[in-house]
């Protein structure tokens, strides 16, 4: 990312939620974003993601410039080399696990690797509730379903907004294991925004965001070192 600035509004109720953020997000590597409220998280995650597009400046997934392309060159793009977990599972109640993990696939029309996505189903702990529906499944488990489905196109990049958000402290813990996990043992990169400093402590780095700056860096956090770096953003100032 580049020099990347995003404006919402026109005129005098213009708001700048990004300003020239340059920020290169390592291959393989674990990045949490925080930052206080406001402080352009999800505005930095859409822009990353290609969910949305920047005022201006550069956003780059591997050689790919996106910040030019158009709606639904974004799309294809998203389905083809991104992969989401959101705060809300966004599972489909109608349908099995095993046929939410693979929708990304058919909407794209790409074939099921069958022995990947059985190393998916073992790997996020839900080989035996694959024929299952959400419904019948806890939140730490719908969030897993969510992962696998972030994880089986093979994307470049697994984007995550507030992903344990909506979950218990045991259960979050599971799934910020697993989030590692994908980082160490298959490669994956894994970007992040939290508001918690124990989820941002499962990251190789964490991004400090302060009124659309990227004001700080931290290789190896601790919690306590992330909330200790927080709260001199005033982040928990009432
Ligand atoms: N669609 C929009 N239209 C106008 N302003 C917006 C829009 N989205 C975000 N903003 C503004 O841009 C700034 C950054 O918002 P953003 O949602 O990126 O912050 P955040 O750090 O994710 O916040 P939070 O932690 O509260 O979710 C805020 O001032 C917000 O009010």
């Amino acid at each position: 990312m580049d020099v990347v600035s995003k404006v919402y509004g026109k005129g005098r109720n213009a708001v700048a939620a990004l300003r020239e953020v340059s920020i290169g997000l390592p291959r393989g590597g674990f990045t949490a974003v925080m930052g206080p409220s406001g402080s352009g998280k999800s505005t930095f995650l859409h822009c990353a993601a290609g969910l949305d597009r920047p005022t201006a400046g550069s956003v780059r997934l591997g050689g790919t410039e996106l910040a030019t392309m158009s709606e639904t060159q974004l799309t294809v793009l998203r389905r083809a080399r991104i992969g989401f977990v959101f705060q809300a599972f966004n599972l489909v109640p109608s349908l099995t696990v095993t046929q939410n993990i693979t929708l990304p696939l058919r909407l794209a029309g790409t074939p099921v690797d069958r022995p990947w996505l059985a190393g998916i189903l073992a790997r996020v702990g839900l080989a035996d509730r694959a024929d299952h529906r959400p419904a019948q499944l806890s939140g730490g488990q719908q969030q897993r379903v969510a992962i696998a489905r972030a994880l089986v196109t093979r994307p470049e990049v697994v984007f995550g907004d507030e992903p344990t958000g909506a979950l218990d402290t045991m259960t979050a813990r599971d799934v910020l294991t697993l989030l590692r996990e994908t980082v160490d043992q298959l490669g994956q990169t894994v970007v992040m925004v939290t508001h918690d400093p124990v989820a941002a402590s499962y990251a190789d780095t964490v991004l400090f965001l302060a009124d659309g700056h990227i004001v700080d860096t931290m290789a190896a956090p601790s919690p306590v070192a992330v909330a200790d770096r927080m709260t001199r953003l005033g982040a928990w100032v009432r």
